[in-house]
C-alpha cells in the first residue's frame, strides 16, 4: 500500500515537473508583456525577475496611461504594498479594463490588516474578479474576513504559516472566484475546492525584501501563456519554479544579499532536467 502511494506521488510529482518546464519554456519564448502597478519597494526585484523568467515587464502606473496601455498587456499584476489615496483609482481603472476584456490579472494584498484604508481598497480591487489573489498567510487570512481585523499580521510580514490558512484560502476563493495562493514553507493554492501545495524555496528567501512582490509578478507571467481553463496549473507551477530558483541559489549565497543575485541568475539559466529533479507538488486535498 505504501509502495503505491510513493509511486503515486512520485508519478505525480514527474507530471507537475513536465508541466512547469512547459510553462516556463512558453513564457521564455513569447516573452509576454507584463504591466506591474507595484509598491517603491518591490520595482526593481520584480522588474527583474519578469526578465530573467523571459518576460517583459512594464512598470507603468500613471492614471493617464491606462487606458492606452493596459488593453495591450498579456497579464497585469497590481500590489498595494506602499497604497496611497492617489494610487487608488489607477489600480482599480487597470482592474476594470482587464475584467472588462478578459486579461488576466493578480491581486497582491500586502499587509492588508494595517489598515482599513488598505483594507477596503483591497476590498474594492476584488470586485473586479482578479484571476489570482496570492498573499502570505496573514494577508489571506485577513482578507477572506468580511471586516478589518487590525492585529492580523506584523506589518508585510506573516505571523501565519501557510498551512494555518488554508480553510481561509479555501473560503477567499470560493467567495471572490479567484485562484488564492498563499506563500510559505509550502506554497499552498486553491481553487476553493482543489488544493496543491508546491514544497519548494527556501526560509531565507523571507530575509529578501519583495520576494513575494516578485513570485506574484511570476504568476502574473504564467498565467499570461494559458487560457483560463489552466490558470491553477500555472500558478503552482510559476510558485515552484521561483522556488526552485531559491534552491538552487542558496547552493551558492552567503546571505539574502547574494541570494537575491544567485536566485536570479538561477531562475535565467534554470534547464529541464534541473526543473524535474527538483519540482515538488503534491495534492493536498
Ligand atoms: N520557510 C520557507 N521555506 C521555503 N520557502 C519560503 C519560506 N518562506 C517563504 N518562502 C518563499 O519565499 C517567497 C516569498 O514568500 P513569503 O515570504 O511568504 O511572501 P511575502 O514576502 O509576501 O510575505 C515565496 O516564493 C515562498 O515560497
Ligand atoms: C517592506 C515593504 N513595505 C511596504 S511594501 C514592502 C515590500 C513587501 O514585499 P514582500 O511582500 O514581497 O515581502
Ligand atoms: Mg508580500
Amino acid at each position: 500500500m505504501e509502495g503505491s502511494n510513493n509511486n503515486k506521488t512520485n508519478r505525480e510529482k514527474f507530471e507537475w515537473g513536465k508541466r512547469a518546464w512547459e510553462l516556463l519554456s512558453k513564457v521564455r519564448t513569447e516573452s509576454p508583456l507584463i504591466q506591474c502597478i507595484t509598491n517603491f519597494v518591490s520595482m526593481d526585484l520584480m522588474a527583474n525577475t519578469l526578465l530573467s523568467a523571459g518576460a517583459s515587464p512594464a512598470m507603468l502606473h500613471s492614471i493617464e496611461e491606462i487606458p492606452d496601455f493596459t488593453p495591450r498587456v498579456k497579464a497585469l499584476c497590481l500590489n498595494v504594498g506602499t497604497l496611497s489615496p492617489d494610487s487608488v483609482p489607477a489600480m482599480v481603472t487597470a482592474a476594470r479594463l482587464c475584467s472588462q476584456l478578459g486579461i488576466p490579472w493578480v491581486l497582491d494584498p500586502v499587509a492588508v490588516s494595517a489598515s482599513s484604508f488598505r483594507f477596503d481598497a483591497c476590498l474594492q480591487l476584488v470586485t473586479f474578479k482578479p484571476t489570482v489573489i496570492r498573499g502570505n498567510a496573514s494577508e489571506i487570512i485577513a482578507l477572506s474576513s468580511s471586516s478589518h481585523q487590525p492585529s492580523a499580521a506584523k506589518g508585510v510580514d506573516s505571523t501565519h504559516k501557510s498551512t494555518d490558512a488554508v480553510e481561509a484560502a479555501k473560503l477567499l476563493a470560493q467567495t471572490s472566484g479567484a485562484i488564492v495562493a498563499v506563500s510559505g514553507a509550502t506554497d499552498i493554492v486553491t481553487d476553493g475546492n482543489q488544493v496543491v501545495g508546491a514544497h519548494n524555496g527556501v526560509a531565507l528567501m523571507q530575509k529578501i525584501t519583495a520576494t513575494g512582490c516578485s513570485v506574484t509578478a511570476l504568476i502574473a507571467a504564467f498565467l499570461a501563456v494559458v487560457d483560463k481553463s489552466h490558470a491553477l496549473e500555472a500558478v503552482v507551477s510559476a510558485l515552484s519554479v521561483f522556488g526552485v530558483a531559491g534552491e538552487l541559489g542558496m547552493k551558492m549565497a552567503k546571505g539574502p544579499a547574494s541570494l537575491r543575485m544567485h536566485l536570479i541568475d538561477a531562475l535565467y539559466g534554470l534547464d529541464e532536467a534541473t526543473l524535474h529533479s527538483h519540482v515538488n507538488i503534491t495534492s493536498l486535498c
